[in-house]
């Protein structure tokens, strides 16, 4: 389990984390979110012991995060950092070794985490790669299988998907919620919004060093929204009179066209779609699909940071 409570560190005019205060129960995963500068890394380096708050405290699995505590914090966290050193020259198998004796991973132990980590990263085939020879995303996956080596209950994770393609970026995150089966704890960061949305258990938003919102992504959405919007496919011959249709209907709001869809808006404790659904039916207009539009982790995140 990972708590933070009121941490807050400033930069002399810099921003920082500001009061932060946040709980992460054990073997679930939290997506921390935030625009470039927003504090995800220094909250990491407050986690990891690589830098001191100026105030609050935090815990991670009972262990409080005081310089006096560091050994004790290294054996429990593992982190990956956005920028890592790689060392060029050595094959991956090489890297890893290396540092499995720098994690001071008995010899005889050693070899078996490291054919471990490999296969939790789906690495095997690398081994005999030069690191210099790798590209961004085997990067990527060999600095996790560097962080899991020592065997870690909690990981944090600075951006494991940034810069990598689009299937890079599902190979990383089926990785990482292999990790979760094992039942670590995981906070990593992200720019890429839907990717979160799918694997975390919990969503945090940072905005400027401060929380912006916390919590299940469905309850985070809930509470930003005062309103319900449905999002109507039709036949492209009959959005004319599909507007008609809405614009006479009461409690129907903000209508909008846009190709073959329209869409509309109510408040949020009407309960109107099945009753438009069957006027546009009974009047013969060809509904090809009508959903309720699901507010993107995109959208909510341009929302809270916009304030
Ligand atoms: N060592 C430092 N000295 C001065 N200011 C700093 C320092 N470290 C961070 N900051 C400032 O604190 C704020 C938060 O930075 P931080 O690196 O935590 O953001 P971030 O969310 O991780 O951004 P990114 O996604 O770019 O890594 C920024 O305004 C940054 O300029």
């Amino acid at each position: 389990m990972i708590e933070l409570n009121s941490l807050s560190k400033s930069f002399g005019s810099g921003r920082g984390v500001d009061n932060l205060s946040f709980t992460v129960p054990e073997g679930s995963i939290m997506g921390y979110v935030g625009h470039n500068g927003a504090g995800k890394t220094t909250t990491f380096k407050i986690l990891t012991g690589l830098m001191d708050a100026d105030s609050g405290s935090a815990k991670i699995n009972g262990i409080e995060v005081k310089p006096r505590n560091l050994k004790k914090l290294k054996q429990t966290v593992g982190y990956m950092p956005d920028i890592f050193g790689v060392y060029d020259r050595m094959t991956v198998w090489q890297y890893l070794d290396f540092f499995g004796a720098a994690y001071r991973i008995p010899r005889k132990l050693r070899k078996e985490r490291i054919v471990h980590a490999l296969s939790l990263t789906r690495s095997e085939d690398m081994v005999d790669y030069q690191v210099a020879s790798l590209s961004r995303g085997m990067r990527q996956r060999i600095g996790l299988a560097k962080t899991i080596l020592p065997d870690p209950k909690v990981l944090i994770l600075d951006e494991p998907a940034g810069g990598l393609d689009p299937q890079a970026r599902i190979e990383m995150r089926e990785v990482v919620c292999e990790l979760k089966n094992l039942g670590k704890t995981i906070i990593l960061s992200s720019h890429i919004l839907p990717d979160l949305g799918n694997m975390c258990d919990l969503v945090g938003i940072i905005n400027k060093g401060k929380m912006e919102a916390f919590g299940k992504l469905e309850d985070i959405t809930e509470s930003l929204t005062d309103k319900k919007t449905y999002d109507i496919e039709v036949h492209v011959d009959d959005l004319g009179r599909t507007q008609e249709f809405l614009s006479n209907m009461g409690s129907v709001k903000d209508i909008q066209v846009r190709e073959q869809e329209v869409s509309f808006s109510c408040n949020k404790d009407e309960d109107i779609g099945a009753k438009v659904l069957a006027y546009l039916i009974e009047n013969s207009i060809r509904v090809n699909s009508f959903k309720l539009h699901e507010l993107e982790l995109e959208e909510m995140f341009m929302q809270l940071a916009a304030k």
